[in-house]
């Protein structure tokens, strides 16, 4: 260990604790989604019927929701990712994927969402024949096409693509260079998922190597199911500009009894670098990286200002939203509006979007989107102030 501090004072201690309808209502940014992990349950059964895809183990979308969050309910990484057999396979034409591409940002938008960064996997598109350019496209046209909505609905929202490679495939240089052509249609970054242990992030140190020289953005999945070398191989020897996850920095981490706290070499990098953690507390209660909301790493590493995030990661399979992660938060550590703002304003200034529209986007849409809530929040403490004060004044004879 190499530097030690104390606690400061818990987050949200005392403050505006936001209302479930504040919390959907308020901006949000989210910077780690599935796309194949995002499916409305009654499109996968569309989408199934259409295609004559036969897997699903349920055809009633109430069920198929159901089925999928308790299959994914598995306690390790490996069982969960085996319930996107049926999302992807039903996400092989252009139309498919137009389409979920669209639901997803309505859905986010319709969430409070204001900028999303989603990802997918182009390669594991291409079962029935479409390109790796195509399925970009594809995806592209539903994003737009989704936005597009969301301002119909008197909402708006801005979606980029993260492109993902598979760690156990051999294909992230390709994924790598798809990304490059694309990055100024649509595509804001790169990653690798799928499962960690066994495939390390240096498996793709080319793509990575490649993409630092074109000036280009990327995460990787670290830290989630395989701990300290795999967060520092994607800082040290790839050169994340973010972790997915990353909750397994706090094997890094030490709070003695007297609440004395004493971080390793790269805990201390990772937050003096303010490497941001996309962390996704719902996804890593069922693949088994974290015990319960109130014992999530998000809690400590927030207290001790870690650049950290709050995502859903699978939206289907976790049966979340960002509003409901943030719900359980504050339920469980007692985060209030400012909190909220907080993790929301790390997430903007951690997208891969440029600089002046990050900026744009907190002043414009963040900050104001707070102050207006939080307004309320206050009418709503003199109010009551009011009313109590008149209850307790002497009755007029
Ligand atoms: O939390 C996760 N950790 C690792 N891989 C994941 C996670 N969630 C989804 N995928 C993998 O990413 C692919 C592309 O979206 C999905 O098909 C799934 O295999
Ligand atoms: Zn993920």
């Amino acid at each position: 260990m190499t530097s030690s501090s104390t606690l400061p004072f818990p987050a949200g201690a005392a403050g505006a604790t936001p209302t479930p309808e504040q919390i959907r209502r308020a901006p949000k940014v989210l910077l780690h989604d599935h796309l194949d992990g995002g499916v409305r349950p009654g499109t996968v059964v569309d989408l199934a019927r259409a295609s004559g895809y036969d897997g699903l183990p349920e055809t009633d979308p109430d069920k198929l929701g159901t089925w999928f969050r308790e299959a994914a309910d598995s306690g390790s990484l490996e069982r969960y990712l085996e319930t996107f057999s049926h999302t992807v396979g039903v996400m092989q034409t252009r139309e498919a994927l137009t389409r979920v591409a669209a639901e997803c940002a309505e859905d986010l938008a319709a969430d409070g969402v204001v900028y999303a960064e989603v990802r997918y996997a182009p390669e594991l598109h291409v079962e029935r024949g479409l390109s790796l350019d195509e399925v970009v496209e594809a995806v592209n046209e539903g994003f737009r096409e989704g936005e597009r909505r969301a301002r119909e609905a008197g909402g708006r929202i801005r979606v980029g693509a993260l492109l993902t490679a598979m760690r156990h495939a051999a294909r992230s240089q390709e994924i790598a260079e798809l990304a490059i052509r694309y990055r100024d249609r649509g595509v804001v970054g790169f990653d690798i998922a799928g499962a960690e242990a066994g495939f390390p992030p240096t498996r793709h140190l080319d793509a990575f190597e490649y993409l630092q020289r074109e000036n280009f953005h990327f995460t990787i999945h670290a830290g989630e199911a395989f701990g300290l070398p795999s967060i520092w191989q994607a800082l040290q020897w790839c050169g994340a500009d973010r972790l997915g996850h990353g909750v397994r920095i706090i094997d890094d981490i030490e709070v003695a009894e007297d609440g004395t706290v004493s971080l390793g070499r790269l805990a201390n990098y990772v937050r003096d670098k303010r490497i941001p953690l996309e962390m996704c507390p719902t996804s890593n209660l069922q693949t088994g990286a974290a015990a319960s909301y109130a014992e999530h790493p998000i809690g400590l590493l927030r207290r001790l200002h870690f650049r950290v995030t709050v995502n859903t990661d699978n939206r289907l399979m976790s049966g979340t939203s960002m509003s409901r992660e943030f719900a359980e938060l504050v339920a469980a550590f007692g985060y209030t509006l400012d909190d909220m703002q907080w993790f929301t304003v790390n997430a903007m200034k951690s997208a891969f979007i440029p600089f002046d529209e990050r900026l744009a986007m907190i002043n414009d849409v963040i900050k104001p989107g707070y102050s207006e809530l939080k307004a309320e929040w206050l009418f709503r403490q003199t109010a009551a102030a009011t009313a109590v004060a008149s209850d307790s004044s002497p009755e007029e004879g």
